[in-house]
């Protein structure tokens, strides 16, 4: 059935929205009635982004509940970590679907997330509710859901990347290691001194070392396919560019697997899901190579002297970390072909 919808978007000043955004207008399928600030209701959207003039609605609605349900059928949440936990619940009861960006209903555990997020927790029943829309691995618990968990960035990239390696027994989910690395549009459009171009620019830096908020959810989802609790090493680097996460994962073989036979195994894996692209034997993806596109692109080596596999995955970290794929989920939850509004390549250079 493809019936269109009418799309509202929380957050609508921070990059996730203005992402949801530039997406959304050229969908076929979703129509934008309402883009959503709280700080700034009534301005026009373009004195934030002048780069979406004329493009959509431009007006800034405040944020209200009975308003949004009037005007919308789904709302997307691209909003700080807390705002949705409070939030979801009366979307849904308002009758809305809703696809949250933000950290706030992945993990499954609430003292996880207070522990990892330093913040309440939303109610049990909006964590059970909710569905972690990892859209290639868990595609078929999205169709038909009204809440959606939208991946993390950087667990979009690693799980895509080990997945039907762990899910094969191929490697020992023991000793994965995630070396990972973001560029700054990751950390929103807010200012602080990290963001900062002269702290940024030509400089590299690894921070929230076994610390970050991205390690329960990557082993949530990493349990759950290995059948067993698994922990990983993951750490998180700042790199001087605008865009793009490249994870680089090491683990141990279980077997005496290739590089080809990792292709191959990705390949069946994947087959049928556009927008993962496994490069072939020896060639390994940069971050320019999706940038702006809804794409992950993962790359191969097998060290047969050390038995370790060497996972390269590269994703936009707006796009397919973020907005790109909260629509990708849209589409599975309307039943339309999950490639709608999304088949476009990447900007490049
Ligand atoms: N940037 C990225 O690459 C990714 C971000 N995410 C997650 O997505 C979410 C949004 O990120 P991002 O767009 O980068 O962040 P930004 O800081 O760029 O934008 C967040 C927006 O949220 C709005 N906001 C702030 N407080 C509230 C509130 N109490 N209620 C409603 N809205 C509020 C603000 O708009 P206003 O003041 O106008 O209301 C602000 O523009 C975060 O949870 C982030 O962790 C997830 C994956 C990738
Ligand atoms: C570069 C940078 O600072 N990136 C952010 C990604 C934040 C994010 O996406 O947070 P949630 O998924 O938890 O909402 C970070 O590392 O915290």
């Amino acid at each position: 059935m493809n019936q269109s919808i009418r799309a509202a978007i929380i957050g609508a000043t921070g990059y996730g929205g203005a992402e949801l955004i530039r997406l959304l207008q050229a969908h076929p399928l979703v129509h934008i009635t309402s883009v959503i600030s709280t700080s700034n209701a009534g301005a026009p959207l373009a004195e934030h982004f002048p780069h979406l003039q004329e493009i959509v609605v431009d007006i800034l609605d405040v944020l209200d509940v009975e308003l949004i349900a009037g005007k919308a059928d789904v709302v997307f949440l691209a909003t700080p970590a807390g705002v949705s936990a409070e939030l979801s619940p009366k979307l849904l009861a308002a009758g809305l679907k809703v696809i949250d960006i933000s950290g706030d209903l992945r993990l499954k555990s609430a003292s996880d997330y207070e522990k990892w997020y330093k913040k309440p927790a939303a109610s049990e029943e909006a964590l059970a509710r909710s569905i972690y829309g990892l859209s290639e691995v868990f595609g078929d618990e999205v169709k038909g859901s009204d809440l959606i968990a939208n991946p993390g960035c950087y667990p979009t990239a690693s799980l895509l990347g080990l997945i039907p390696a762990v899910e094969a027994g191929w490697i020992d989910p023991s000793t994965i290691i995630i070396d990972a690395k973001s560029g700054v549009s990751g950390s929103g459009r807010g200012l602080s001194l990290g963001a900062h171009y002269s702290e940024v620019n030509e400089n590299f830096s690894a921070y929230k070392i076994n610390k970050h908020q991205h390690i329960p959810e990557i082993e949530q989802a990493l349990s759950r396919i290995a059948g067993k609790p698994v922990v990983t090493t993951f750490t998180t680097h700042l790199v001087p560019m605008t865009r793009g996460i490249m994870a680089t994962m090491y683990a141990t073989l279980t077997g005496e697997h290739t590089a080809e036979e990792f292709i191959e195994k990705y390949r069946q894996y994947y087959e049928g899901r556009k927008f993962v692209r496994i490069r072939p034997l020896g060639k390994y993806p940069s971050t320019k190579e999706v940038t702006g596109s809804n794409y992950c692109d993962i790359g191969f080596a097998v060290d047969e002297r050390t038995k370790r596999v060497t996972i390269v995955s590269v994703i936009d970290n707006v796009v397919k970390g973020a907005a790109g794929q909260a629509i990708q989920n849209l589409n599975i939850m309307q039943g339309w072909d999950e490639t709608t509004g999304l088949l476009f390549a990447p900007v490049y250079p």
